[in-house]
């Protein structure tokens, strides 16, 4: 089942043409991941779904409904892009008010609040004020605050941008106990690890969707060759189709290594490609 579903959406600024004709989905369960250059549409395509702005042309449905629908604000949790908790308030207090506005009954936001704060190791954070947190304790507060209603859609608008190398992998670790939870995610992202290590599926976009698969499938539709680099005398062959590989293999005495293409390598030549 889908939790989302846009189809054929278009979306200007003026003459300026953001989503050409865009279709995805995220199915029940799936991260799926948005992949493009600066100005893709990226963010155009998100707030389209959590209903910051309307398609001029086209259709999204977020769990069956239209992105402004009151019932289903109550089942999103959005953590839009460069967005930080209100540094005026505790790290407790940013998570009560985030569950008050979503209208989550205050029993279940102590219960849910205080699960949270464990689950993200804020304990400790509790009555901080947001403001003297490090950035990656905000964006766990973010992610606090939107998981304070148990939303069945997370979209998440370049979730780690900005956090240093452990910040990112904590981040990542989050996100997956959350897809394990059985959560359905929407990302957007720059670094092609991140979407290599959490996506299920990834659109390659650029105003109008390139291509999309699971990154093993777009690895293989886009890089057709292996490296092997043979650590007897460091030298390094690019070697394209199964037979080659075998051979070259075969010819091999000492230790030597077969990569696969990164996402990055697959990612551009997509974009060469355009
Ligand atoms: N409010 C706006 N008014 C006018 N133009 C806009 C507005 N928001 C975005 N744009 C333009 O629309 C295009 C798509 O922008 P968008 O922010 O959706 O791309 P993006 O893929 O998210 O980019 P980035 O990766 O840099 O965040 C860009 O050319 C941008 O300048």
């Amino acid at each position: 089942m889908s939790v989302l579903e846009v189809r054929n959406v278009w979306k200007s600024y003026g003459k300026l043409i953001a989503n050409e004709d865009v279709s995805m989905d995220v199915k029940e369960g799936e991260i799926v991941a948005l992949l493009g250059p600066n100005g893709a549409g990226k963010t155009t395509l998100v707030k389209q779904v959590y209903g910051e702005i309307t398609p001029d042309r086209g259709e999204i449905r977020v769990l069956g409904k239209k992105p402004g629908d009151r019932h289903v604000k109550k089942l999103l949790g959005v953590i839009p892009q460069e967005c930080e908790p209100y540094g005026d308030l505790s790290v407790w207090d940013n998570i009560y008010y985030m569950g008050k506005l979503k209208g989550v009954e205050k029993d279940s936001i102590k219960a849910k609040g205080e699960e949270l704060l464990r689950e993200l190791g804020l304990t400790g954070k509790r009555d901080t004020l947001a403001r003297e947190l490090s950035g990656g304790l905000k964006r766990k507060t973010l992610i606090a605050m939107a998981l304070i209603n148990d939303p069945k859609l997370l979209i998440l608008d370049e979730p780690t941008t900005g956090l240093d190398a452990e910040g990112r992998r904590e981040v990542w670790k989050i996100l997956l106990d959350m897809k394990k939870q059985g959560r359905s995610m929407l990302l957007t992202t720059h670094y092609l690890d991140e979407a290599e290590r959490l996506a299920d599926r990834i659109f390659f976009l650029n105003k109008r969707v390139i291509d999309q698969g699971t990154p093993a499938q777009m690895k293989e539709k886009f890089a057709d060759w292996y490296e092997v680099i043979d650590y007897t005398n460091g030298k390094v062959y690019k070697v394209k189709g199964e037979e080659e590989l075998k051979k070259v293999v075969l010819g091999l005495r000492g230790k030597f290594e077969v990569r696969m293409p990164s996402l990055e390598e697959v990612y551009l030549e997509v974009i060469k490609s355009e």
